[in-house]
C-alpha cells in the first residue's frame, strides 16, 4: 500500500554490471516540498541509480521505494512519477501537441493536460510546430512536458540542464522550485555542482558509487574550511611543531604542508620558533566546487553525520580529512529503487 508521502527511499542499493560496482551500498532519502541534487561526477553511478529507482534496472542488491513501495508497485505510475532520463527521441515531423498527445492517450492522461504541460515548460506558442526545428533547449522542455503530463507527484530529472543555455538554465531553476514549493518531490542529478547550487536545497552526493555526503547543502557552505599551505626548509619539522600544539597537518603531493583551520601569522610564528625556514606560504580559503572535488575524488574520509546530514566514504577508511565537518549523528540510509514517469518523460 503506498502511502502518498512523496518520498523517495533507497536502501543499500548496489548494482554491479560484470567486474564495474557502479553503485554500491547506496542509501539515501529524498524528501517532499525540496528540490534534492543527486550530485556526481561522470560515471559515479547516478544514472544507473535513478533508473533503480524507476524500475528499470533490476539491483544486485538493496531496493527503493516511492510511496513506501517499488516503482513497480505503484497502481497509477504516470501520476506518481514524472522522469526524463536522457535526451528523448522524437519524431521530427510531428508537432510538439501531437508528441504530447500520444503520449497522453498511452498513460490515459486526458488531452487536456497536454495543454497544462506545454504552459508549464513555456512551449504553448509553439505547440504546433513541428519538433524537427526544435532547438535542444526546446526538446529538453517537451521531454519534461512529457514527463509532467500525468501532474505527477514525483520528478526525477537525469542531468536536465544538458544542452540548456543560461536562460534555460535559469528559467529549469525557477520551475523546479516552483514545482517543489507546491509539496512535491523533486531528484535532480548533476555532475556539476556549482550548476546545481542555487536549484537545490538537498543534496546526495556520489563518489564511485558510493554516497559521500547525503543532507543539506547549506551544512556543506557552512563547513567550508580555510587552509594554510606552507612550503618549509624541513618539513618534519614543522609539521612535529604543529601537530604538538594540536593542529592538523597533510603533506600535499607537491611536497608542500597543508595547515588546517589557522591562519598564515600563527604558522609563521611557530615556524620562527622552531627554527624552520619558509619559502612560501598562502592561505587558502576551500569553496564549495573545491570541497565537492574533493568529496568525489574517493581520498575523503567520513565523519559520522550530523543533524540529519550523512557523510559516507566513498574509498573506504583512510586519513580523516582536514576539510571533513565535525561529527555528527548519522544518518537513516534508504534504499534506492524507482520509477520514472510511466511513459512520460522518455526515461
Ligand atoms: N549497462 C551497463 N553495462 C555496463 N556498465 C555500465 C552500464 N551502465 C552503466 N555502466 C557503468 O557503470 C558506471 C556508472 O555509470 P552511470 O551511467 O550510472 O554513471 P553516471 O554518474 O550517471 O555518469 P554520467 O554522469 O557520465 O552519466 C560506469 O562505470 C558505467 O560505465
Amino acid at each position: 500500500m503506498h502511502d502518498r508521502s512523496g518520498r523517495i527511499a533507497v536502501h543499500g542499493l548496489s548494482k554491479s554490471f560484470g567486474q564495474v560496482d557502479a553503485v554500491q551500498d547506496l542509501s539515501f532519502t529524498v524528501e517532499p516540498g525540496v528540490v534534492t541534487g543527486f550530485l556526481g561526477p561522470n560515471g559515479s553511478g547516478k544514472t544507473t541509480t535513478l533508473r533503480m529507482i524507476l524500475g528499470l534496472v533490476t539491483p544486485t542488491a538493496g531496493h527503493a521505494t516511492i510511496n513506501g513501495v517499488p516503482f513497480q508497485q505503484l497502481s497509477n505510475p504516470a501520476t506518481v512519477v514524472g522522469a526524463v532520463l536522457e535526451a528523448q527521441s522524437f519524431h521530427g515531423s510531428r508537432t510538439a501537441r501531437n508528441h504530447l498527445r500520444c503520449y497522453a492517450a498511452a498513460m490515459n492522461v486526458p488531452d487536456e493536460q497536454v495543454e497544462r504541460a506545454l504552459d508549464l515548460v513555456g512551449l504553448s506558442s509553439a505547440g504546433r510546430r513541428r519538433v524537427g526545428g526544435y532547438s535542444l533547449g526546446m526538446r529538453q522542455r517537451l521531454s519534461l512536458a512529457t514527463a509532467l503530463l500525468g501532474d505527477p507527484q514525483v520528478l526525477v530529472l537525469d542531468e536536465p540542464s544538458n544542452g540548456l543555455d543560461p536562460e534555460g538554465i535559469a528559467w529549469l531553476r525557477g520551475f523546479l522550485r516552483s514545482f517543489a514549493a507546491t509539496g512535491r518531490t523533486v531528484l535532480v542529478s548533476s555532475h556539476l555542482l556549482r550548476e546545481m547550487e542555487h536549484t537545490v536545497d538537498d543534496v546526495v552526493i556520489v563518489s564511485q558509487g558510493r554516497c559521500v555526503y547525503n543532507g543539506d547543502l547549506e551544512r556543506i557552505r557552512a563547513e567550508q574550511r580555510t587552509r594554510v599551505l606552507v612550503q618549509a626548509s624541513d618539513p618534519a619539522a614543522l609539521v612535529t611543531a604543529l601537530q604538538q600544539r594540536g593542529y592538523r597537518v597533510e603533506y600535499e603531493q607537491d611536497g608542500q604542508l597543508a595547515v588546517y583551520d589557522t591562519d598564515s601569522r600563527t604558522v609563521a610564528d611557530l615556524a620562527l620558533d622552531s627554527g624552520v625556514a619558509l619559502y612560501g606560504m598562502r592561505d587558502e580559503h576551500v569553496d564549495l566546487e573545491q570541497l565537492f572535488f574533493q568529496l568525489t575524488r574517493g581520498q575523503y574520509h567520513a565523519a559520522a553525520p550530523t543533524n540529519g546530514a550523512q557523510w559516507g566514504s566513498p574509498g573506504g577508511p583512510g586519513q580523516p580529512d582536514p576539510y571533513a565537518p565535525p561529527q555528527q549523528p548519522p544518518d537513516q540510509g534508504r534504499p534506492n529503487h524507482g520509477g520514472h514517469a510511466g511513459l512520460g518523460g522518455g526515461a
